[in-house]
């Protein structure tokens, strides 16, 4: 029974796997130890508790911990994206960033589909983005992640439950909320800075709007129920937008 008195309590440890399993191994070598020598049910049930613990913590630990970033176009998401990686080391991964990605590549199978939506402002089907992410995801070789502007319909939501959502811990929903006017102005300066972008136009970002109220709104709604949304008023400066956003990361 000397086990018992080495197991390692530490809370910073929580969620390591290598400690998690030494916990489950010293759990079960306690069992045994215990169905030899006590009858005891009472002790032998706290045992297989810490050890239902330490796997729940096995199982925590491994998957990925990820934050969806959400708003309208021209919110401010990639902004405060870049803040948030720079300060809080998470790995920022653009839903549109990687479709334009996959666009430019020579021979891509899906580039001609990808600029079809995107030049319309509608949404890619969500096998192509998810396993774009997916890979983005294990390439990286990291944990956490903020996953910018997706799920954008109910198509990506779907998607991204059946083929990622036993795998990843959804921390919250980051929601910018900004009014189409202001985002407006956003894309159009960008595309006058030179962005490059086929959609920082009047004629896309009146779709991309269409497309943000009537397919990503009820995304948002939906996890509205399940109290994950964490909303932020976009409207003032990057700066004063980041004082708010870092709160939620501390
Ligand atoms: N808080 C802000 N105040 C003023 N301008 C901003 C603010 N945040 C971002 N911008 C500018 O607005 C433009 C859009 O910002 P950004 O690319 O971060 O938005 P986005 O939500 O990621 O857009 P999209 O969904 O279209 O990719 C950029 O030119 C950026 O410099
Ligand atoms: N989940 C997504 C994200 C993006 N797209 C396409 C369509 C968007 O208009 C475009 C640009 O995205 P942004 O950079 O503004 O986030 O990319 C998509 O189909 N599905």
């Amino acid at each position: 029974m000397q086990s018992m008195c080495k197991r390692e309590t530490e809370p910073h440890l929580v969620g390591n796997p290598v400690y998690t399993w030494r916990n489950i191994l010293l759990g079960l070598s306690e069992v045994h130890c215990l169905s030899r020598q006590t009858t005891s049910e009472t002790t032998g049930c706290m045992f297989l508790n810490r050890i239902l613990r330490g796997v729940q913590s096995l199982i925590m630990a491994s998957k990925y911990n990820i934050v969806f970033v959400l708003g309208g176009p021209g919110a401010g998401k990639g902004t405060q994206c870049s803040k948030i990686v720079d300060k809080f080391g998470f790995i920022h991964l653009s839903a549109g960033d990687l479709l334009r990605e996959e666009r430019a590549k020579p021979g891509s199978e899906y580039g001609e589909l990808i600029e079809n939506h995107i030049k319309n402002g509608t949404i890619v089907p969500v096998e192509i983005t998810c396993s774009l992410l997916e890979r983005a995801m294990k390439d990286s070789g990291k944990m956490d992640f903020l996953i910018d502007g997706f799920p954008r319909n109910q198509n990506n939501l779907e998607g991204w439950n059946k083929e990622m959502g036993e795998k990843v811990n959804l921390k919250f929903v980051l929601f910018f909320n900004c009014p189409l006017e202001v985002c407006t102005q956003r894309c159009l300066d960008r595309g006058a800075a030179g962005s490059g972008r086929s959609d920082d136009n009047l004629e896309s970002l009146k779709k991309r709007f269409d497309t943000y109220m009537n397919a990503t709104m009820p995304i948002i709604e939906h996890y509205e129920e399940q109290d994950l949304v964490r909303k932020i008023d976009a409207t003032r400066s990057p700066d004063e937008v980041f004082e708010d956003v870092e709160k939620l990361f501390s």
